[in-house]
């Protein structure tokens, strides 16, 4: 049997679709096509055909098509929703509900149509209750349908203790528990340098400025580009998860997850280490977590179900 490129969808050309679309062609993951509403129909094709002319300077071979049509994802492996409406200063993310719940309850039934056994990557906003979306109207298999925070959340974390300590951005490894937003909980105690633990290399109230910087890094981005919000991050963030995905890497990364159960939650997508490979989120790792960690856990699980409860 002749062997295909993986073919990924990516819903919403916008800041962050578009941006994901290069870095998968850049690591050469499959051909990709990008969608977007019938009205940007023509600036769509326009960033596809753009990306397309790139490929033979950065020597990768990816077909690139920008579409409004839904037929044009069909049997696709893998499907990025980065459909929907970013906010502004003085917004939050949860602010976006409304609106960003129409449109992902409409792309996940072409998903769900077209691409019935693609893996699901969802990063609109508020991004735990999107996911829980996408995976109802969906009815994928849980494994199959995943949401991006943490991978973004750590990067954040690990480029300012980076900063902190003049060390490389490799070296360091971040841990970021709960929901996207600003009651995140990362976890120094699982947090490294190089294998040293950062409460070892950095004091203490250093190590809360970069905690509560974290925690807020979505919006520190969001005032400083006034309108809309960060894209480059963030689409790194999606092409790493599809990367781990189509190379079955088995990555022990956060990732937004379907809890049945797990650190005591039900029925609630939230970020949790997970095992992420062929078979999409292979397992989530349960830690024991101290007192306050639980507390700081369970107030972020809460603001999440008082988002998703609106969707439920
Ligand atoms: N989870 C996370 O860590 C992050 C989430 N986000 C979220 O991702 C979303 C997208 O952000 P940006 O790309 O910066 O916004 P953007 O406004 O640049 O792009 C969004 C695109 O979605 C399109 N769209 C709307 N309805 C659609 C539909 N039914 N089908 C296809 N496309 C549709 C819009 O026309 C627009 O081009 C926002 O909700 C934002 O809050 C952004 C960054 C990080
Ligand atoms: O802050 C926003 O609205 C976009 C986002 O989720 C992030 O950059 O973390």
């Amino acid at each position: 049997m002749a062997m295909k490129r993986n073919k990924i969808a990516v819903i919403g050309a916008g800041f962050t679709g578009s941006t994901t679309a290069l870095y998968l062609a850049q690591k050469e993951l499959g051909d990709i096509v990008l969608v977007d509403i019938p009205q940007l129909e023509n600036p769509t094709k326009g960033k596809a055909l753009d990306m397309l002319e790139a490929t033979p300077v950065l020597g990768v071979d990816a077909n690139i098509i920008g579409t409004s049509n839904y037929e044009d994802i069909a049997d696709s492996d893998i499907v990025i929703i980065t459909a929907g409406v970013a906010r502004k200063p003085g917004m939050s993310r949860d602010d976006l509900i409304n609106i960003n719940a129409k449109i992902m309850k409409s792309v996940a039934e072409q998903v769900k149509n077209y691409a019935p056994n693609s893996f699901v990557i969802v990063l609109s906003n508020p991004v735990d209750a999107m996911t829980y979306v996408a995976y109802k109207v969906t009815g994928f298999p849980k494994e199959r349908v995943i949401g991006q925070s943490g991978v973004l959340d750590t990067a954040r974390f690990r480029t300012f203790v980076a900063q902190a300590l003049q060390v490389s951005v490799e070296d360091v490894t971040g841990f970021v528990l709960g929901g996207h937003g600003d009651t995140m909980v990362p976890l120094i105690r699982y947090s490294f340098a190089g294998g040293i633990p950062l409460e070892k290399l950095l004091p203490k109230e250093e190590l809360d400025a970069i905690v509560e910087r974290t925690r807020k890094g979505g919006g520190e981005i969001v005032n400083l580009l006034g309108n809309g919000s960060a894209y480059y991050a963030p689409a790194a963030a999606l092409a790493q998860m599809a990367e781990a995905i189509i190379k079955d890497k088995r990555r022990i990364i956060p990732t937004i997850a379907y809890l049945e159960g797990e650190y005591g939650y039900n029925d609630i997508y939230l970020g949790v280490p997970t095992l992420i490979g062929g078979n999409g989120i292979e397992k989530v790792f349960e830690l024991e977590l101290t007192e306050e960690e639980k507390a700081a856990l369970d107030k972020s699980a809460e603001a999440v179900e008082n988002v998703i409860k609106l969707v439920r």
